[in-house]
């Protein structure tokens, strides 16, 4: 019998109605097919750390000293993102990859102490994006081939990211800002706002001539955050290991991973919709339709908190189908037999 047949068979013969577990059966058959193989789950959360330098031009609610604190935090075990993976028993580190201090925090990946500002200059060089891409990729390597890590959930922390997330999505897709641009950690403000979308439509005029290719759209108005978590999703799409999206800005990272590599499709979870207007455009490029999203919270915290419940919710998942009873198992005859056959039957 095929693989995905078993896959099917296993997850559509368990004892319930056919399809009563919704899209968590649709994502965990996803998982064991991207596996190839039934394999015991070792999930693994990786949260990328960055400064922004767009944060000057006002696009920001909290001061950039936050994105410091609270990694430091997430490295102490005292971020929402910590109390989710103990919940779960998900490993989690925190990677350094800009954050605006001389001590680094967590894992030093970092090229820089934060992007630059994209209204003035390219918000990286080319050898800092060539640099963290390739330490990201590095790291999730090691993970996988010494680690055994089969799982992997994305999440970031940076103040200002919500801005140069939307940047790139306008510069992916030339959707006009109006429609990309949220509050981001910022309570409901439209001064803010039209702030954002002021500053991006500034970047996009300033690197529009040199923005060829997905990595001059990342390199020009992303931030190391971002950069880093395309790299990692490239990286798993490569390996063939499945990885669960997070919120708004690891959705962006999705979409530019999905546009450099289209196979990235195949190994992307989705977990929530974020509260970020851009949210489900930037899900869409990835060929992930809203309707296939399981967590609707009106979350928007970020550090990859949605994409951990849905790592728990897969694993749930996987210990229901290997612990619950068959749906062959029931002891049935005559007609009862007969109308359960039609049930699954016809599902
Ligand atoms: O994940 C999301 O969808 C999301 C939406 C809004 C805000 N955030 C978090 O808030 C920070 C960015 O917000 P801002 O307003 O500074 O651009 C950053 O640390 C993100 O983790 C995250
Ligand atoms: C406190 C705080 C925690 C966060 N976690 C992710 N983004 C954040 C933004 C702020 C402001």
């Amino acid at each position: 019998m095929a693989y995905q047949e078993k896959v099917d068979l296993l997850v559509d013969g368990m004892a319930k109605p056919p399809g009563s577990l919704g899209l968590l059966e649709k994502h965990v058959k996803r998982v064991l097919l991207c596996w190839g193989e039934m394999q015991v789950l070792k999930p693994y959360h990786l949260i990328f750390a960055a400064d922004n330098g767009v944060v000057e031009e006002g696009v920001a609610a909290f001061p950039p000293v936050i994105t410091y604190l609270q990694a430091q935090n997430m490295v102490a075990g005292r971020a929402t993102i910590n109390a989710f993976c103990r919940c779960f028993n998900i490993p989690c580190e925190v990677i350094d990859v800009g954050v605006n201090t001389i001590e680094p925090v967590g894992t030093n990946l970092k090229p820089a102490n934060g992007s630059r500002n994209f209204t003035k200059e390219p918000a990286m060089s080319e050898t800092e994006y060539e640099y963290v891409g390739k330490a990201v990729a590095c790291r999730v390597q090691r993970l996988v081939e010494e680690h055994g890590c089969n799982l992997f959930s994305f999440g970031e922390m940076g103040i200002g990211n919500t801005t140069t997330s939307s940047a790139v999505l306008h510069g992916l897709t030339g959707i006009e800002p109006e429609f990309v641009v949220g509050y981001g950690a910022s309570p409901p403000n439209g001064e803010l706002v039209r702030r954002k979308r002021n500053t991006i439509v500034k970047g996009l005029e300033l690197h529009k001539e040199v923005m060829l290719s997905v990595h001059d759209i990342l390199r020009c108005l992303g931030g190391l955050d971002i950069a880093a978590m395309c790299a990692a999703m490239l990286k798993c799409t490569e390996l063939r290991v499945p990885f669960v999206i997070d919120g708004f800005i690891s959705a962006v990272a999705f979409a530019c991973a999905s546009r450099i590599n289209e196979r990235a499709k195949r190994y992307a979870i989705p977990s929530h919709l974020s509260k970020e207007p851009g949210m489900t455009y930037a899900l869409l490029l990835g060929g992930i339709l809203a309707d296939e999203v399981p967590i609707r919270a009106n979350m928007a915290l970020g550090e990859g908190t949605g994409a951990v419940l849905m790592v728990g919710l897969l694993k749930a998942m996987l210990h229901a189908i290997e612990s619950t009873a068959r749906m062959s198992e029931f002891e049935l005859g005559g007609d009862a037999a007969v109308k359960v056959a039609e049930q699954i039957g016809s599902a």
